[in-house]
């Protein structure tokens, strides 16, 4: 895999109208394969349950999180400075394992005279991690994604998370946090742009 892979944009989202009772018979199959009875009664329910619960994971290939992002403001007064968001939680799977990477981001931009409702940068978060990720596609995805949309001087990304593929399985190892970033703009060209953003961001 090379370098490209990780920052690429994902394909274009593509839901297959594929039966739920399709899915189901999917994870009767992986009960069997690991070992289990899926007829007996504590199982029974528990293809409908998955399925359900894969449909909430994933529900980031319904949508487009860039839609959140088309209502911006212009009355504010002449703010021209950083607009941060801290400590924002998320939850994604790892595309190689599905597992679950635990973590929070830090969103910021300088807006370009409009601003956006700060809930939709937590929005446009949860858009791309309710996908299969890898922590920096889903940093780089963000950014880009922010930048497209509201055409800002500056947008800054940085996310810290906990990958379970790591911790339950493999390699065993808890504990560990691994931190992605993606700046643009002004922050990515100006050092102590660069330096002010991540000293809000408590990185600094
Ligand atoms: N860079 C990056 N790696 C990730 C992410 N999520 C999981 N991984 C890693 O993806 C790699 C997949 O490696 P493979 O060798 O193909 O799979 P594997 O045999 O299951 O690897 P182990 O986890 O080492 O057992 C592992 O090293 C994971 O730790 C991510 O978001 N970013
Ligand atoms: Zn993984």
């Amino acid at each position: 895999m090379d370098d490209d892979d990780y920052g690429a944009a994902a394909p274009a989202p593509h839901v297959e109208p594929i039966p739920q009772s399709e899915a189901e018979d999917a994870v009767r199959t992986l009960i069997r394969w690991a070992g289990d009875d899926p007829d007996r009664e504590g199982l029974l329910e528990t293809p409908a349950r998955v399925a359900r619960a894969y449909r909430e994971y994933f529900r980031g290939y319904q949508e487009d999180p860039g839609v959140h992002l088309s209502k911006t403001f212009g009355e504010v007064g002449g703010y021209d400075e950083i607009v941060i968001l801290r400590d924002i939680p998320f939850q994604s799977h790892c595309e190689h394992h599905m597992a679950p990477i635990i973590g929070k981001a830090h969103i910021a931009y300088l807006p370009n005279k409009r601003v956006v409702g700060i809930s939709k940068l937590a929005r446009v978060l949860q858009g791309f991690a309710k996908r299969m990720q890898v922590q920096e596609r889903l940093t780089a995805e963000v950014a880009d994604c922010i930048q497209k949309h509201l055409d800002p001087v500056g947008v800054a990304v940085v996310i810290e998370a906990t990958h379970a593929c790591m911790s339950a399985r493999g390699v065993m190892t808890a504990g560990v946090t691994m931190t992605t970033s993606r700046m643009m703009g002004v922050f990515r060209e100006d050092d102590r742009s660069r330096k002010e953003v991540l000293a809000l961001m408590g990185k600094g």
